[in-house]
């Protein structure tokens, strides 16, 4: 589904990304874990097309970039973050900033089809806030938001699902409605890719996990086998502890002294 080879970014000669190679498969879900500037927004700009490598091959959905055209293999990949979201229209009713993800535009400009509408309602059930449908965008809570971006995002049924820190800012509550709701695509047929720093919010959804640090790839591969407490110490900096509890990882932080 995604395969990144090779990969090396460069920019005012600093080498952000170097030689990575991470290939995610059909089934898998995974998580990218880094610190503040280890380079994961860089990968999933990667995968989106909205950055080129330096060097190294970036391959979606059978289609390798620099060899087809990127606008339609983004057809297939919705993206949620923090830079979309602030381009919509805080005055649009949620249910029509929900619909124009049928076509990712970021506004209508002529009326919507009545089955877009319904299929829009629909999707703000999926993520248990229709009572929301009518209200602006504006004068939702920012758990609220979040969801009705990942309501918009699955208006296109895509293949694959990018996230970049869509539980940024949430209290524990508003996190855990999201992350439910997250949680519930593994009932249907799309690749999660979830960018976050908390451990925590590695959900049993996700099957896998790439940590990530100063654009290196520390660990890639089942989380099981990612998570240990010497891995997050490479990647955080932070002796930890780490338990299994309701199949999600929890740690501990131990003080040095
Ligand atoms: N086009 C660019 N030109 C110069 N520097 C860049 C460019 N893109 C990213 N960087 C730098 O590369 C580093 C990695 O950035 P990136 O946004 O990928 O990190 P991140 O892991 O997503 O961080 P955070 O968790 O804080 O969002 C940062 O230091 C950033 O300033």
């Amino acid at each position: 589904m995604i395969h990144l080879s090779g990969i090396h970014f460069i920019r005012q000669e600093r080498h952000i990304l170097e030689d990575v190679n991470l290939h995610m498969n059909p089934g898998e879900h995974w998580v990218l874990l880094g610190r503040n500037g280890s380079g994961k927004t860089t990968l999933l700009e990667l995968m989106n097309g909205y950055e080129f490598p330096s060097r190294g091959t970036v391959e979606v959905l059978g289609n390798r970039y620099g060899q087809c055209d990127v606008r339609e293999v983004r057809k297939n990949i919705g993206y949620i973050s923090q830079s979309l979201f602030e381009k919509l229209n805080l005055t649009d009713p949620v249910w029509e900033v929900v619909a124009t993800g049928e076509y990712a535009y970021l506004r209508f400009y002529q009326e919507i089809p009545q089955e877009v509408k319904e299929r829009a309602l629909l999707k703000l059930e999926q993520v248990r806030i229709p009572h929301l449908a009518d209200q602006p965008l504006g004068t939702l809570s920012q758990g609220e938001r979040k969801k009705v971006m990942l309501a918009r995002s699955l208006m296109m049924k895509p293949s694959i699902l990018i996230m970049d820190e869509p539980a940024a800012g949430l209290d524990l509550y508003e996190r855990e409605r999201l992350l439910t709701d997250i949680n519930d695509l593994s009932r249907q047929d799309i690749m999660v890719v979830y960018v976050t720093h908390h451990i925590e919010e590695i959900i049993p959804l996700f099957t896998h996990v790439a940590l990530i640090e100063q654009g290196k790839l520390i660990a890639a591969g089942r989380k099981e086998e990612v998570l240990t407490p010497e891995n997050v110490h490479r990647a955080f900096g932070v002796n930890i502890t780490l338990e299994w509890f309701q199949e999600r990882p929890w740690i501990r932080v131990i003080e040095s002294k």
